[in-house]
């Protein structure tokens, strides 16, 4: 362990350990390279990165590492006459989408779960269900929500294609070290409260910017009290506030809820991961950049009414009145916002009636969200106004585990509809979407503007809520809900409960399989606790891959944006997620707000900014507000801009993944303060003068050659990567040694590491054989 990143003298928090445990190499910069101890990967983020591999004629250094699932375009309905995803998936685009996954999965020979494994579901669902997710851990996947594994004590985050194809190649990522955060939460919640209300509450207070640049530790009693599916919804969510990630100490709950799962450690490892997993928390001294306490007892049910997770309100408030703002820009934004969704100031927020509701998503579609539903719904019926109710399980297991349980009878009796594991209307990514003007009540965690399908009206809740929602019509305080506990359940017909032993059994077979490690080791003797730094690069490694543009200088009109809180699904929406390409998505970008239809629907443009001459040629984006491209990991938003020409984005701060996908991709982000934007800048772009980004100097001048700006920061190493076009996985390959080197030292000191995704793969006859001297399941 390098000596500069693990001072064992100083106390450091729970990321600060788990940070330098996995710490492969530091440049002089202050860059890191961490290593990836698991990547989770699904349909929509990864067509592109396997399509690098396959075009540098590279592998994938640790598919032991590597679980892939699919759950975005998939259809939720039953699968009882599955034949094929040819004839199971109507929308071309995403059957290419998934058949593409499928394709990958088999070229590379990874583990994977596909639509006739009861074990496939949505990614975040999946990883914990397996034991896959362990404590300490760093865990990846090319999806925002993967903060949600933080839960275990785990370091866990979203990254972008660009950074897929980067772990896929070399099991490492390029990272900056995030400042430590810590929310505590004190005393307990009062009965009926919940994580989603906890998570509301605190997105509320701190803002979808509060945690911007840092990771955040949730701790306290209320954090302790609850059980590892609640604290997952709490993670799940760190990402809506800016954060790069959550995370929570692991403790016995957390050991009792990885025990006995099918990849968890077993015999002498479980207990050397156990002793390991024990020294994981934040040390008493330990010093946090930024700390915020929130009582328990102040959290009540609490749900969103606008179109981002902060508009967070107690269930017993009403819609904010724009006249009670004294900020224009706040004023404008709740103006905006009621618009959209449709509502009238001062409404109580138990008036506003639902069109449908969802009770599903990463957050909120594991066993516990189904059981809190279910004892709602259980002898209710849904009221008349509600259309549909979509229960939609966040694997095929937990589906087989409601079951048992007769949950989906309540469900069906209650008239809400029972559906097969997937995203579902999280996204609208498949057939599950809301029509426009629909009102949903969502235990998801985005209410973005269209999320859910065009001009659709998402309000974030907890399951419970949802469900009673659903029965009364409008939003209710569960609180208040007359649950009808009496109702005789339903009961499960004993062949039911049959088959879904033998499903269980099947599923588990596997476990039985020895997990070995799947390299060849050295004795603990042999391994040196080498200086990593001090490996000499891999000269001949080539840093040709997919090749980036240098950036030098740039001098264009810069098109002015004034809104707060731009985030991707704005910049990039859904329906352009489903290419497997990096480019065309010129059209796309900011789609909603530059286009509208006629009657015949026939796109018309808008007067937004990017469809105004001269902006239309504009290759620099002036924005006022905080927080540009927060939300989503899709590169997608990157790939959007750079089709349009737009080469640099100045704003006050940045979504994290944002930021990150942007450098990747040739473009550069510049954070100034929002004062100077708006001083120096915003009016230089609505007089239509010309700007000049000067990299190499690190300067804004104005159209006279003048210096306006005279020093914005970039990290050394992100400059280098753009001004000389440098391809990051040419780069780390030159590194090989370090991370043959750090692998030794894992192989030792993590042994109940190895093995991965390995126990998973069920051997097939006839399969071809995989590098690690298993066999490819079947498909
Ligand atoms: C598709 C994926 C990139 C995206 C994410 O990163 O979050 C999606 O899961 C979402 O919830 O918007
Ligand atoms: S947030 Fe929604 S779309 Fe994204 S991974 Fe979770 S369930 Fe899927």
């Amino acid at each position: 362990m390098p000596a500069e990143t693990a001072d064992e003298e100083q106390p450091r928090t729970l990321y600060d350990k788990v940070f330098d445990d996995h710490v492969v190499h530091k440049d002089e910069s202050g860059s890191y390279l961490i290593y990836i101890d698991r990547h989770l990967v699904h349909e929509v983020t990864s067509p592109q990165a396997f399509e690098g591999l396959k075009s540098a004629g590279r592998g994938v250094r640790r598919p032991d590492c590597t679980l892939v699932t699919v759950d975005h375009n998939i259809p939720t309905d039953s699968r009882k006459n599955f034949k094929s995803i040819a004839t199971f998936i109507d929308q071309a685009d995403s059957r290419l989408q998934v058949e593409t996954l499928e394709q990958n999965v088999k070229d590379f020979d990874l583990p994977y779960f596909g639509m006739t494994d009861s074990r496939q579901g949505i990614v975040h669902v999946v990883g914990p269900e397996q034991g896959f997710t362990l404590p300490g851990t760093t865990v990846v996947c090319g999806d925002s929500h993967t903060s949600t594994h933080g839960a275990f004590g785990a370091l866990a985050f979203g990254i972008g294609t660009s950074e897929v194809e980067h772990v896929l190649a070399t099991q490492t990522v390029i990272q900056t070290k995030s400042k430590n955060m810590i929310i505590r939460v004190d005393g307990e919640l009062a009965p009926g409260i919940t994580s989603k209300d906890l998570i509301l509450h605190v997105i509320g207070t701190i803002g979808t910017a509060g945690g911007t640049g840092c990771v955040i530790e949730f701790a306290g009693q209320a954090i302790r009290s609850l059980s590892v599916e609640a604290r997952m919804s709490i993670c799940n969510m760190s990402i809506e506030a800016g954060a790069r990630a959550g995370m929570i100490q692991p403790d016995e709950k957390t050991f009792a809820y990885i025990k006995g799962r099918p990849l968890a450690p077993k015999g002498a490892e479980w207990e050397k991961a156990v002793a390991y997993w024990r020294t994981l928390y934040s040390d008493k001294d330990a010093k946090f950049d930024r700390e915020v306490i929130i009582q328990a007892k102040d959290i009540i049910p609490t749900i969103t009414w606008g179109n981002s997770p902060q508009d967070a309100l107690p269930i017993t408030g009403k819609v904010p009145d724009p006249k009670n703002f004294d900020d224009p820009i706040a004023r404008e934004s709740i103006v905006a916002a009621l618009e959209y969704q449709g509502l009238v100031p001062n409404t109580p927020l138990q008036e506003i009636p639902v069109d449908k509701v969802f009770i599903g998503s990463c957050t909120n579609s594991r066993i516990e969200d189904l059981r809190a539903a279910a004892k709602v719904a259980r002898g209710h019926h849904i009221a008349k106004n509600v259309k549909r109710v979509l229960v939609v399980p966040g694997s095929g297991l937990i589906k087989k585990q409601a079951e048992a349980e007769g949950l989906d009878k309540i469900f069906t009796a209650a008239g809400f509809e029972w559906r097969e594991a997937g995203c579902s209307m999280c996204l609208g990514m498949n057939p599950d979407i809301l029509s426009p003007y629909e009102r949903c009540a969502s235990t998801s965690n985005r209410n973005f503007r269209g999320r859910q399908g065009a001009l659709s009206r998402t309000h974030l809740m907890s399951p419970a809520m949802a469900a009673a929602t659903a029965v009364i019509g409008h939003f209710t305080d569960i609180r208040n809900f007359n649950y009808k506990d009496g109702v005789d359940q339903p009961k499960i017909k004993v062949d039911d409960a049959e088959e879904s032993r033998k499903l269980e059994e099947a599923v588990y077979e596997n476990e039985k399989r020895p997990v070995s490690p799947s390299q060849p080791g050295e004795t603990e003797e042999e391994i040196e606790e080498d200086e990593l730094e001090d490996i000499p690069p891999n000269e001949d490694a080539s840093t040709v891959g997919s090749g980036m543009e240098k950036f030098e200088t740039l001098t264009s009109v810069a098109a002015a944006l004034t809104k707060t809180n731009i985030d991707t699904d704005a910049i990039i929406p859904k329906q352009f997620l489903k290419t497997i390409k990096r480019t065309g998505l010129k059209e796309g970008l900011f789609y909603e707000a530059r286009f509208t239809k006629d009657s015949n629907g026939k796109l018309i443009p808008t007067d937004f900014v990017l469809n105004v001459e001269p902006y239309t040629h504009a290759k620099i984006l002036v924005v006022t507000g905080n927080n540009f491209g927060c939300g989503s990991s899709r590169e997608h938003a990157p790939w959007a801009l750079k089709d349009f020409g737009i080469k640099s984005i100045i704003a006050p701060s940045f979504g994290d993944i944002f930021y990150n996908n942007s450098f990747k991709n040739g473009l550069l982000p510049i954070r100034l303060p929002k004062a100077v934007i708006k001083e120096k800048l915003y009016p230089l772009a609505i007089a239509q003068k010309e700007i000049t980004v000067d990299l190499p100097k690190q300067q804004i001048l104005g159209p006279d050659g003048a210096v306006i700006i005279p020093h914005f920061e970039v990290e050394e190493f992100r400059k280098h990567c753009l001004l000389n076009g440098l391809d990051d996985i040419g780069l780390t390959l030159q590194k090989v040694q370090c991370i043959d080197q750090y692998e030794k030292k894992r192989l030792s000191k993590f042994s109940f590491l190895e093995g991965g995704s390995r126990g998973l793969i069920v051997p097939v006859k006839g399969a071809k054989k995989s590098p690690f001297g298993v066999t490819a399941q079947e498909w």
